[in-house]
């Protein structure tokens, strides 16, 4: 495509509950949304296309270093430029936006985001739907939810019996020293172990901790998700052999080369795969691709996306290799309002979109309300 404009939406929307997990407590999301306007030549001329992203980044650097007002500022001074720069003598594709950010360290959230916008462009202008170029085999996906830190265990139980309720197929809880074992086993006594549970640390524990973490394997979870820091591959390695429960990396995983790496070295028998923390959904593809030659297994991780995210997220969650939920929960598990229509879940399944490119735009009456910045680059 050649790009004629990029603007760069910065909503915040309200949480509908506080989400706390070992890292933050997060009350409302501020995010980052790309927009790409330009023109796509096809077979009949050129036309006009648009197309969104959503950059994934906290409103701080605790899940990882990124955070919105840095990838904004890296997306305005580095990376557009980057882009604009390339196209005044070669066309930019999706499938070159990685390569020309490349001299640009690290920063996945923030690129990941102007690759899958300029992507949602371009299959606009083909027709086609972000799901079937990625090579998407189903038209639902389970739709599970991620539960965060309660006051108290009684809170717990009360809310996953919620999403019980709205027939969500899988629980995750999120974990931390001192909130671990007895939700864990609540959980299972009033629930029954039959329940798909798995349980998520970001990266709280160390191996001196491995006797307590071990004690979860009585649990027939079906993962224990980053319990140790993002860069102990080797000691989630050496935690792996000593537990039963499957070993699963969500914040260690930053590219197709550190899933090898994980993978390789026993640090990973499943993978939260994030668009946004790995540099795109084509990175994504990758690792999908490299784990399942390999026979380990893959879900779809979630970032508090609105729709426009949560559409190309579900998108992904549909190729084969993504055998188990992912946390791709109904837009009201987090916002009263989504930027987009609203997805919902039925029967713990969520509908792959089937419109042209991620199959979800902003509805403008919603942007105007929850808009705080708006930059054209
Ligand atoms: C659904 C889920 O548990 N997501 C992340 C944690 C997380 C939680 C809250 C966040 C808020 C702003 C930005 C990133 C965030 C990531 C995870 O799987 O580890
Ligand atoms: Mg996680």
């Amino acid at each position: 495509m050649h790009i004629e404009e990029i603007r760069l939406h910065t909503v915040r929307l309200p949480l509908v509950a506080p989400f706390t997990t070992s890292f933050s407590t997060q009350t409302e999301r501020n995010a980052l949304l790309v927009e790409v306007r330009g023109t796509f030549r096809t077979a009949d001329g050129v036309r006009d296309v648009l197309g969104w992203g959503e950059c994934v980044s906290g409103s701080d650097p605790f899940y990882s270093s990124e955070y919105v007002d840095g990838s904004r500022h890296v997306i305005e001074h580095y990376l557009a430029p980057a882009l604009l720069e390339r196209q005044s003598h070669t066309e930019v594709t999706a499938e070159t936006v990685s390569e020309i950010l490349g001299h640009v360290v690290g920063h996945p959230m923030a690129k990941a985001a102007l690759e899958i916008a300029i992507l949602d462009a371009e299959l606009h202008g083909r027709g086609e739907s972000l799901a079937r170029y990625l090579g998407a085999t189903r038209t639902s996906v389970p739709s599970a939810v991620s539960v965060g830190i309660q006051d108290s265990i009684p809170e717990l139980l009360d809310r996953v019996g919620g999403y019980l309720d709205e027939g969500y197929a899988r629980i995750k809880i999120k974990i931390k020293p001192g909130w671990d074992i007895e939700p864990v086993r609540a959980i299972r006594e009033r629930f029954g172990y039959r329940l798909p549970l798995q349980v998520d640390a970001n990266a709280a524990f160390t191996l001196v901790d491995a006797p307590l973490l071990r004690r979860l394997d009585e649990f027939n979870l079906l993962l224990i998700e980053q319990p140790l820091g993002e860069a102990d591959i080797r000691q989630h390695a050496k935690l792996a052999a000593e537990m039963s429960t499957p070993m699963c990396l969500d914040e260690s995983i930053v590219s197709a080369e550190s899933a090898a790496d994980a993978i390789s070295l026993g640090a990973a028998a499943v993978i939260n795969i994030k668009a946004g923390r790995v540099g795109g959904y084509l990175e994504a593809r990758k690792i999908h691709d490299l784990a399942r030659a390999l026979g380990v297994a893959v879900w779809c991780g979630g970032m508090l996306e609105t729709g426009i995210g949560r559409a190309a997220n579900i998108a992904l969650a549909a190729l084969p290799g993504f055998t188990l939920p992912g946390d791709i929960s109904s837009s009201s598990r987090f916002y009263a309002t989504d930027i987009t229509e609203p997805f919902v879940a039925s029967g713990g399944r969520m509908q792959v979109p089937t419109g042209p490119g991620i199959g979800a735009e902003p509805l403008p009456e919603v942007m105007r309300e929850v808009t705080t910045d708006v930059r054209v680059l």
